[in-house]
C-alpha cells in the first residue's frame, strides 16, 4: 500500500498496547495482545483479518509502535545502496562490496551489517552465488530489475535467522489466486524474482510457490517508508491489520535510521469502530482509487465514500453537465465501473448522459494535461482551471491538486513570494485554500499532514493581508477576529507538525508555525487575549 501496510492472526481476540509496543525491538505479535488493549483484531469473510479499537481513541493517540519485520527496495526502484538506500543511478561516487560486489554509497556506509540494511548473511549468499555477474551497469534497465529479488531473498533468510518472524510474515495475504491469473504481474515476478533467485542464484532450496507467495506478501502488505530522499518498502508484524478505507482514521510515520513505524489516530476512534488506513490515494476519483485498490490490492472497495456517488459531497469526480450547465454529471452506480455517468439536474436539464468509458477517457486526456504542465507554472496552473472551469466541478480531484499546487507556490514561487502579492493574489491564496480545506477536511479529516500544511499554508496571506490593512481599514474588533483566525490556523497545524520528525519538510514548517505563534502573541500582550 502507499505508505501503510497491514498483518496477520487468526484470533479475533488480539490486542496491542502502546507501552509495550514502544518499549521492545523484539516483541512480536502476542507480545502487544497480551499487554495492552487498544485494539482487537476480528475477521470478516470480505475483509479477512481487521482491527477495531478497543478504547475511545484521540487524534494524536498512539496505536502501535513497532519495528520492521524486513525492509529494502521497492519493486521496480532504481540502483541504489544496498546498506542505506541512498539513490545511486545519477551519483558516480559509489563503490562496489568488496565482498558481494553490489553497490554501496561507501565503505563507511552506516547500513552495513546492520539489521535493516546490507548483513552480513546476505552479503555472504550474494558472493557464493556470484550475483554480480548479473550487475550490467551498461544497461541500467536490465541492473535495476536485480534488486526486486532483495527483499523476497531477505524474506526468505528469516526463515533461518529469525523463524519466529517468517511464521509470521506467511500468515500474511498473498491474494495468489488472483495474481496467478494475471500474466503480466505473475511473469513479471516469476522472471525478476522467482528464477533470479532460483536458477541465476542457484538457490533451489527455496520452491517457486513460496517465492510467488512473497512477492504477493510484499504488494499487499508492505508500506512505502523512507525519509530524505529514500523511498523503500518495509513489511510490519502488526500494522498490516489495519484495513483500507478511503477515508481513513489513521496517520503512520517511520523513523529515518531504525524504521520503526508510529501509527496515531488521526480522528477520535470509538471502541468498536475499524482502525483504517488508506491504501490508495485519498485526492482521487472512486473509479480511479477503485482501480488501483482493485488492481493492486485485489479488492472491491465498497467503503461509504465510494458508495455515494457524490463522494460523501466532495465531488472528487464529478463533471459539470455540457447541456445545462450547473447540474453536476455523476455516476449512476459508483461501485460498477461501467455504470453510465448522468446529469442529476432532474427536471431542469433537459437530460445528459455519458458512458463511463467516455468520461474516463475524458478524464484521462485532461489528466494527461496536467501532467505535461511544470509543477511550479501558476499562470499554466491558473489557465487550465479556467479552461475546464466548465467542464470539472470546481472540487473534482483534477482541479484539487492543481490547488493544492497552487496553494503551495502562491507566496513561495519565485515572482511570487508572499512579500511580493499583491492583495488580490493573497486574497486568491486564501481562497483556495479555503476552498481545499472544506474537502480535505471530509476526506482526509483530523490530524493529517494535507490538513496541517494547508492551514499553514493559510495563515499567510491572513497575516499579511492583516498587517498591510491593519493600520488603515481594520477596526480594534475586526483586528482581533482576524488575528484569532489566524492563531486557529497556527494552533491547530502546529499540533499536527508536532507528531513529524523535525527534520521532515512537515516537522520544519511546525517549527515556522510556532515561530509565527510567538509573534502573534506579541499581538495579544498589546491587544489583550483574541
Ligand atoms: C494488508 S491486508 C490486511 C490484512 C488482511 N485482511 C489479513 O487478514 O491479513 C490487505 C488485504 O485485506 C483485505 N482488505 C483490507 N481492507 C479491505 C476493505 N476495505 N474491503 C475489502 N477487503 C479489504 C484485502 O484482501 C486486502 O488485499
Amino acid at each position: 500500500m502507499s505508505r501503510h501496510s497491514r498483518r496477520k492472526s487468526k484470533s479475533s481476540k488480539r490486542r496491542s498496547s502502546q507501552s509495550t509496543a514502544s518499549s521492545s525491538e523484539n516483541m512480536d505479535l502476542l507480545d502487544i495482545i497480551d499487554d495492552g488493549p487498544i485494539f482487537d483484531v476480528k475477521t470478516s469473510k470480505v475483509m479477512g483479518r481487521y482491527m477495531i479499537s478497543r478504547k475511545n481513541l484521540k487524534p494524536g493517540d498512539i496505536i502501535l509502535n513497532e519495528a520492521p519485520i524486513v525492509v529494502g527496495p521497492c519493486a521496480g526502484c532504481k540502483v541504489q545502496c544496498l546498506g542505506c538506500y541512498k539513490p545511486l543511478e545519477s551519483s558516480t561516487l559509489y563503490i562496489k562490496c568488496k565482498e558481494c560486489g553490489w553497490p554501496l554509497c561507501s565503505t563507511k556506509c552506516k547500513g552495513l551489517r546492520k539489521k535493516y540494511g546490507h548483513t552480513e548473511i546476505e552479503c555472504a549468499i550474494l558472493k557464493t552465488t556470484k550475483s554480480a555477474q548479473f550487475l550490467n551497469y551498461h544497461e541500467m534497465e536490465k541492473l535495476r530489475t536485480n534488486f526486486n529479488a532483495i527483499v523476497p531473498l531477505r524474506c526468505l533468510l528469516l526463515k533461518d535467522t529469525d523463524p519466529k518472524a517468517y511464521e509470521n510474515l506467511m500468515t500474511m495475504e498473498t491474494h495468489n489466486e488472483i495474481r496467478r491469473n494475471i500474466p503480466e504481474l505473475w511473469n513479471s515476478d516469476q522472471n525478476t524474482v522467482v528464477n533470479r533467485i532460483r536458477n541465476d542464484w542457484g538457490l533451489k532450496e527455496y520452491t517457486e510457490e513460496e517465492i510467488h507467495s512473497i512477492c504477493g506478501i510484499l504488494e499487499v502488505n508492505s508500506f512505502e517508508i523512507g525519509q530524505q530522499g529514500i523511498n523503500i518498502r518495509g513489511l510490519y508484524p502488526t500494522a498490516f491489520l489495519m484495513s483500507h478505507d478511503c477515508v481513513p482514521n489513521t496517520n503512520h510515520i517511520d523513523e529515518e535510521n531504525t524504521f520503526r513505524l508510529t501509527v496515531r489516530a488521526s480522528t477520535r476512534i470509538a471502541p468498536g469502530q475499524m482502525i483504517t488506513l488508506s491504501y490508495a490515494y485519498t485526492l482521487q476519483s472512486t473509479l480511479k482509487r477503485r482501480e488501483h485498490l482493485l488492481e493492486n490490492k485485489f479488492f472491491e472497495c465498497q467503503c461509504s465514500r465510494c458508495a455515494d456517488p457524490t463522494e460523501l459531497g466532495t465531488y472528487s469526480g464529478a463533471l459539470i453537465c455540457p447541456k445545462c450547465r450547473t447540474g453536476c454529471v455523476l455516476s449512476t452506480d459508483p461501485l460498477n465501473a461501467e455504470a453510465d455517468w448522468k446529469c442529476t439536474n432532474v427536471g431542469k436539464c433537459p437530460g445528459y448522459k455519458i458512458t463511463s468509458r467516455s468520461m474516463q477517457l475524458l478524464t484521462d486526456k485532461i489528466s494527461q494535461e496536467l501532467e505535461n504542465l511544470d509543477c511550479s507554472d501558476i499562470i499554466g496552473m491558473e489557465t487550465f482551471l479556467e479552461k475546464y472551469r466548465n467542464v470539472l466541478h470546481p472540487t473534482h480531484y483534477l482541479n484539487l491538486s492543481v490547488k493544492l499546487s497552487l496553494s503551495q507556490l502562491y507566496g513561495r514561487a519565485n515572482g511570487y513570494l508572499i512579500d511580493e502579492l499583491s492583495e488580490d493574489l493573497l486574497a486568491r491564496k486564501q481562497e483556495i485554500c479555503e476552498e481545499i480545506m472544506k474537502i480535505f477536511n471530509i476526506i482526509e479529516p483530523g490530524y493529517t499532514r494535507l490538513r496541517g500544511v494547508t492551514l499553514y499554508e493559510m495563515h499567510a496571506p491572513l497575516m499579511i493581508l492583516l498587517t498591510r490593512q491593519f493600520e488603515t481599514h481594520c477596526t480594534k474588533s475586526e483586528l482581533r477576529s482576524r488575528l484569532k483566525k489566524i492563531l486557529k490556523c497556527l494552533e491547530e497545524a502546529s499540533l499536527i507538525f508536532s507528531y513529524e520528525p523535525e527534520n521532515s519538510p512537515e516537522g520544519m514548517m511546525g517549527v515556522a508555525a510556532k515561530d509565527a505563534l510567538v509573534k502573534i502573541k506579541d499581538w495579544e500582550k498589546i491587544l489583550g487575549k483574541f
